[in-house]
């Protein structure tokens, strides 16, 4: 049993701060901001993450999961000390490591004992020296001494909790022996494999774990668009593809491109890294690049289908950026709706969670819904932008009948084009063949 301190209760520090406590530890979670610990103080979560609410108060019941706000006191608390907060993107793409740099000097003013401090955030290489740096400078008392490790963390956000209880390896990155074994001991209940890196390989197998990941997502999306052109069927090439053991079929779904709080910004931060370490990384600018443009790919099928599409009335199916988050930190749905607003189009929006904070990021002229149905009811086309499974199980019959012409544009390839030959649509996806053979009483005269 260690008695850790999480600093930061967002996505990161709030789920591996209660798998910590899970698997036997003492955990405080810490955070500045008051009313997230607050919130966390009355059993309420502010992510919507499923199962996390359930585990967070049954580690809070058996006494070892806790929250404050008093930073230093958690601190001088703990032999482990975990930095979780937040790294998002500046201005010109790089990570904005102001957090981390505050929590480090935190850190050195209470450090009252011997501790291993950790890194969890996504941070460039060299932040574990800086910090080291950071900490040293701070500390009253030079003869109390500590070690830094880096432990970059690879959840995903709506298989959060599942991710770190089974993950598939944690690395650990550190130049002291002891603070490793430490550290690797505490991933012990786990079974998983250990991996034992010096400080700044850790920092960089996150970035280029992540920066792979967005390849393989705009690769295939690149695939996908010239399928189109070709009349190819990306989820058959992708499956083919995939069964190679070499490449692996994960991570091979073409869509709209990706979003969410890391990969563009590990993205941007990686190829600030390169170039200011004076290396031309033009495969990641590429991955960006094609990334950027594939949320105009489904804008151009509207276009192609309606020409100008001012006036007219568009169901969008999904904001989040992907399904099981409430998270629309750069869903790909902010870009392709503003768009369309922009146009002149009028939106009436559904997701079954990420609506609150929907509402904030996108134009005040969108209409919001409670359910698919009213969504798309007398609308011109239906959008899908995330395959929530509800979307992606909708009434097919039911949205046909509602939708003022059978035009149905898919940006998550959500449905078979049989089914959707079938039930009479007008059917654009990603990388397929359209479907343009709808039932002929289900043809507008005019559209
Ligand atoms: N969100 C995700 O799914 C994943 C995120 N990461 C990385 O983990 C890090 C954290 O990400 P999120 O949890 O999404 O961040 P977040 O931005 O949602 O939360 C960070 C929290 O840190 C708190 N904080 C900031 N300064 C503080 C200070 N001085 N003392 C105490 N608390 C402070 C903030 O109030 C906030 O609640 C980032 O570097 C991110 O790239 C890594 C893997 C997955
Ligand atoms: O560093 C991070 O924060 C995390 O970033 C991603 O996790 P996350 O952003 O939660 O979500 P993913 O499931 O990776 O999806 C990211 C985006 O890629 C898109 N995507 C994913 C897979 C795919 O095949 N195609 C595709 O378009 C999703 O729709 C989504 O917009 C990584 O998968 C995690 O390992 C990592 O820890």
């Amino acid at each position: 049993m260690h008695n850790i301190t999480v600093i930061g209760t967002g996505y990161v520090g709030l789920v591996s701060g209660t798998c910590f406590a899970e698997m036997g530890n003492r955990i405080i979670c810490c955070d500045v901001n008051k009313d997230k610990i607050a919130m966390l103080q009355n059993g309420e979560i502010p992510i919507y993450e499923p199962g996390l609410k359930e585990l967070v108060a049954k580690n809070v019941a058996e006494n070892r999961l806790f929250f404050t706000s008093e930073v230093g006191e958690a601190i001088e608390d703990s032999d482990i000390i975990y930095i979780a907060v937040g790294t998002p993107m500046a201005e010109n793409g790089e990570a904005d490591m102001r957090y981390v740099k505050e929590v480090a000097k935190t850190i050195g003013k209470h450090l009252n004992t011997y501790k291993i401090i950790v890194n969890k955030s996504t941070v460039p290489v060299g932040t574990g020296e800086l910090v080291r740096t950071i900490v040293a400078n701070n500390r009253v008392n030079e003869r109390i001494h500590f070690d830094i490790v880096s432990n970059p963390e690879f959840l995903r956000e709506g298989s959060a909790i599942a991710d770190c209880m089974n993950m598939d390896r944690a690395v650990i990155g550190a130049t002291s022996d002891k603070a490793a074994k430490v550290i690797a001991k505490l991933h012990e209940p786990l079974q998983t494999k250990i991996f034992i890196t010096d400080l700044q390989s850790a920092e960089m197998i996150k970035y280029a774990a992540n920066a792979f990941l967005a390849t393989k997502i705009s690769f295939i999306n690149a695939i996908a668009n010239l399928c189109e052109r070709v009349g190819a069927d990306v989820t058959q090439v992708s499956e083919g593809m995939g069964m190679d053991s070499r490449i692996g079929g994960k991570f091979l779904q073409a869509g709209i491109g990706y979003g969410g709080s890391c990969f563009p910004k590990d993205t941007f931060a990686l190829a600030h890294m390169a170039d200011q370490a004076g290396y031309d990384f033009t495969l990641l600018k590429s991955v960006i690049a094609t990334n950027e443009a594939q949320p105009y790919v489904m804008l151009k099928k509207l276009q192609d289908l309606f020409g100008d599409y001012a006036g007219r009335r568009i169901a969008v199916l999904g904001l989040a950026f992907k399904p099981n988050t409430d998270d629309m930190r750069c869903a790909p749905s902010l870009v392709i709706i503003d768009e369309l607003v922009k146009k002149g189009a009028v939106v009436q929006a559904y997701d079954p969670i990420a609506i609150p904070n929907a509402r904030a990021l996108l134009p005040a002229e969108v209409t919001y819904c409670d359910s698919v149905e009213a969504a798309v009811t007398d609308c011109d086309v239906c959008l899908i932008l995330t395959e929530w499974d509800e979307i992606a199980g909708m009434d097919l019959a039911s949205v046909r009948k509602l939708l003022k012409y059978p035009f149905l544009i898919d940006g998550r390839n959500c449905f078979s084009l049989q089914e959707m030959y079938e039930h009479g649509f007008v059917y654009h996806s990603v990388g397929r063949p359209a479907v343009l053979t709808a039932r002929s009483e289900s043809h507008p005269v005019n559209y």
